[in-house]
């Protein structure tokens, strides 16, 4: 990009806010190296290091891999990140800390969330939520023709799935919007991104007297603190054998790991990154993903019929009352359309969706819930592509762009394609050999905890809502990205009308 003298690329950057990533993805394309870009922030000689505002920004998989994986520790989020956070993740919690004190946490936190765990997770959690608190909403709005803000309510749908999964709490935020607990979350992922935007002194300052953003910020963490100190007592007395079901209880039982005690800061802090990670995570890439689908008639009926193929299996019944075996079916008639609505998919048959799996993994391919993630370079080192990185400087990893280079996915790239994750006969999954191609959860030691919960959590509100409803869009009403450290969208509304299942009786 264009650095002037001074301010570096800063107006550049500032001209292009509203459309950062997409910015940042044009230098990219732009860039010898397809996929590698130099430029600095504000640096003024004698004031700054220059290396402190030097930034390398990279999207190649080959560069991913170095930084996340090869060279890992040489590369750790750095002490920028650190400074800015430290208050609002906990500075000993799992996506704080490094070292031994983060590979314990890990060892604690990863077998949790495994894919193999996850059952009790959607039975005890997702499913009674989406059947009690977001159908209801979705079948008001239908009824009425009310249109509905979808990422609003993914937004509550995510801190309700993560408070009952990690505290075993129910939150019901979905009902209750203006539950204090729901709005000091919000108000801590609005001001913790605003310090990116304030000179450090000025956020300090404000932070020191508990003024302004920050003093809202500090009233938000303190609530936050408190529901998670509230249930680690309510857990401390709850009879240690019996079943583990949530995170915060295998927090009980594991406290010593290899001879290492857990403090208790560590505990509330990995439980502080989890709420607030798992939440507009989950809400940001299922309005994407809904959004792609409302686009697309084409891939909407593939996955209803999808859908309608499992229920066919094990919930449908034939005139005679015996199990139907095979899918070429006569048309759903309105009693069995009722019978399959009844409940939400179950853990078997959503792991039977391949293809809802494909477009869910295409969805978070072109809109990754986490744009961007950085990292700093403790030594000076040269890139695969042979780019210098020098010590002190920062390294910018654009998890957006990766999806939209040619170089990497083809001169398709940008087009929503499923099938590009399917085996030729669209019966499996085929994940491509490089992984970092598909770098949305991060790769290395450092990825995120939590990629099958997601998948779950997702896979299950998006059968729920497309077997019972057709979304359009509302007229007039465009979507767009909201500055934030995900990929959220400003608001996201939408029109639902009954879906009518007959239609989809006929033979494959
Ligand atoms: C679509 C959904 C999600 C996406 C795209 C995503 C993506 C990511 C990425 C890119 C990172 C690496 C961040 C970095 O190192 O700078 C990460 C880390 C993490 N994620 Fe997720 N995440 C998602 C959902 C979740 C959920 C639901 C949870 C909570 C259960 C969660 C918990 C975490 C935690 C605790 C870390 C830090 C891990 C560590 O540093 O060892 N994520 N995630």
């Amino acid at each position: 990009p264009k650095t002037w003298p001074l301010v570096g690329s800063i107006p550049e950057m500032l001209l292009n806010i509203g459309r950062i990533h997409e910015w940042t993805t044009d230098q990219l394309l732009a860039s010898p190296t397809l996929g590698t870009y130099q430029t600095c922030g504000i640096c003024i000689p004698f004031i700054n290091n220059w290396r402190r505002s030097f930034t390398t920004v990279t999207c190649h998989p080959k560069t991913l891999e170095h930084i996340l994986r090869t060279k890992f520790h040489n590369y750790p989020k750095g002490p920028t990140w650190q400074d800015t956070f430290a208050d609002v993740l906990g500075n000993q919690g799992i996506s704080y800390v490094t070292g031994e004190e983060w590979n314990l946490l890990r060892k604690i936190v990863v077998p949790v969330l495994a894919k193999s765990r996850l059952h009790p997770a959607l039975d005890r959690w997702v499913n009674p939520t989406i059947k009690n608190d977001l159908l209801p909403i979705l079948d008001k709005a239908s009824k009425h023709n009310i249109s509905v803000d979808l990422q609003k309510l993914m937004t509550c749908f995510g801190t309700d799935n993560i408070f009952g999964i990690a505290l075993g709490k129910k939150l019901k935020t979905l009902l209750n919007p203006d539950d204090p607990v729901a709005v000091a979350m919000d108000t801590i992922f609005k001001y913790a991104f605003r310090r990116f935007f304030y000179p450090d002194f000025l956020w300090k300052f404000m932070r020191f007297f508990s003024i302004g953003s920050e003093g809202s910020l500090k009233k938000s963490l303190h609530i936050l603190n408190n529901v998670i100190t509230e249930a680690q007592e309510e857990c401390s007395n709850i009879n240690k054998d019996e079943t583990c079901d949530y995170l915060l209880r295998a927090f009980t039982r594991k406290v010593q790991v290899n001879g290492h005690i857990l403090p208790s800061s560590a505990i509330t802090g990995t439980i502080r990154d989890i709420l607030l990670a798992g939440r507009d995570s989950v809400s940001t890439s299922a309005s994407w993903f809904l959004w792609l689908i409302m686009n697309d008639p084409r891939v909407d009926r593939k996955i209803v019929r999808e859908i309608i193929m499992i229920l066919r299996k094990t919930r449908g019944k034939d005139m005679n009352g015996s199990k139907v075996t095979n899918f070429i079916e006569k048309p759903c008639d309105q009693e069995t359309q009722d019978q399959w609505t009844e409940e939400p998919l179950s853990y078997e048959e959503i792991n039977s969706l391949v293809y809802l799996h494909a477009t869910l993994l295409e969805s978070l391919r072109l809109y990754p819930a986490v744009p961007r993630i950085v990292r700093y370079a403790i030594c000076d080192d040269i890139l695969p592509d042979g780019t210098y990185v020098p010590a002190g400087s920062d390294i910018m990893l654009s998890l957006y762009s990766v999806g939209r280079m040619k170089s990497v996915w083809g001169e398709d790239c940008l087009e929503f394609k499923p099938e590009r994750w399917l085996s030729a006969d669209e019966t499996r999954i085929d994940m491509p050999e490089d992984g970092y191609k598909y770098a949305a959860f991060n790769g290395g030691s450092r990825m995120c905890i939590a990629k099958y919960l997601t998948y779950l959590e997702m896979k299950s509100a998006a059968s729920a809502i497309l077997l019972r409803y057709k979304l359009s869009p509302v007229p007039g009403h465009q979507v767009s990205q909201q500055l934030s450290f995900t990929l959220s969208m400003k608001d996201f509304k939408v029109n639902l009308k009954p879906r009518d299942l007959s239609e989809f009786g006929i033979r494959r």
